[in-house]
């Protein structure tokens, strides 16, 4: 825990949010309408004698009373997605329409990729690209068993990645969920921190200012892009914004989300960034009973 001391600064109710980050994570899925609703997936679940409880802030979410929510009919069915609740925000931030095209540009294994689809009622197109082959089997497995019939897989750094492949010039929305030295993840993954270093921080934070950039550059004026991570680091993340802010044509977009957050952080440890970037949002362990995760929303603006 003391790699985390670096954020009392920031935290309010440090002792509370150490004490949530050694508490293991309630097992959620979300449910993919795509094959069935929350009342087909929640009769299945009853049907099989796993409790669960609801979210008031959705109705695809549910905490289930198990530890191997990918061991019930429901996920076998492809009716229930395991999926943390936190890492549900950004594709319902990003907001997708049903036919628009929409680039995943760290898609695997692809939890928001199938998010996105169903949340586009499977039509028009996303694009799910990341640079890990091995992880892009399980993001294809993923998307068969979901259902999903409207996403092209790619397999390209992201930083460098080229539409002269597609018929059409620009996407619609991106969603770019960096890789991170996932900080927030700690509940699910207690090792989590064991390799965690500032060179670490300061490599993975480069490749996220390039996925970035060029996610803004690949999306049409007017256009939204969502950036996250699953870290506090505000290297990963205030600073990458920052940087986007300085390079490219974008402005960072107020959003409400029902979960408890705390804004973009404008200061630390010496390093000031964009007022702006208060308009992104901190979701803390301690105050939703979540893993830790950041989001910001985007509009391309030439
Ligand atoms: C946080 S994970 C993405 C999780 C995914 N969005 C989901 O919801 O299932 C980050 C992903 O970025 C990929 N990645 C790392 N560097 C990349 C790059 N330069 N270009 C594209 N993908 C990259 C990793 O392989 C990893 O799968």
């Amino acid at each position: 825990m003391e790699k985390l001391e670096r954020y009392e600064p920031l935290v309010e109710d440090f002792d509370a949010f150490l004490d949530a980050c050694q508490r293991p994570l309630p097992s959620v899925v979300r449910v993919n309408t795509i094959k069935a609703t929350p009342e087909r997936a929640t009769a299945a679940l009853d049907e099989e004698g796993v409790d669960w409880t609801g979210r008031e802030w959705s109705d695809t979410v549910l905490e289930l009373d198990t530890d191997s929510p990918g061991s019930t009919w429901a996920s076998y069915h492809g009716w229930i997605h395991g999926q943390e609740e936190v890492s549900a925000i950004p594709a319902e931030v990003l907001a997708p329409e049903p036919g628009e095209r929409v680039w995943d540009a760290c898609a695997a294994p692809g939890s928001k990729t199938t998010q996105l689809a169903a949340l586009m009622d499977d039509s028009g197109l996303v694009v799910a690209n990341d640079n890990n082959l091995g992880r892009l089997s399980a993001l294809r497995f993923n998307t068969e068993r979901l259902g999903v019939t409207n996403a092209a897989v790619t397999n390209t750094d992201s930083r460098n990645f080229s539409l002269k492949p597609f018929d059409f010039d620009s996407f619609d929305k991106a969603l770019v969920d960096v890789p991170c030295s996932c900080e927030g993840t700690i509940r699910k993954n207690p090792t989590a921190l064991d390799d965690w270093t500032m060179d670490h921080v300061r490599s993975v934070a480069g490749v996220q200012k390039g996925i970035l950039r060029r996610a803004i550059q690949a999306t049409k004026e007017g256009g939204t892009v969502v950036y996250s991570t699953c870290t506090f680091a505000p290297e990963e993340n205030e600073a990458v914004l920052d940087h986007a802010l300085d390079v490219e044509d974008c402005r960072l977009v107020e959003f409400d989300f029902p979960l408890d957050s705390r804004p973009g952080v404008t200061e630390f440890e010496g390093e000031a960034y964009d007022e702006s970037v208060r308009k992104a949002k901190r979701f803390y362990p301690h105050h939703n009973d979540t893993g830790g995760f950041f989001c910001a929303k985007l509009e391309v603006t030439g």
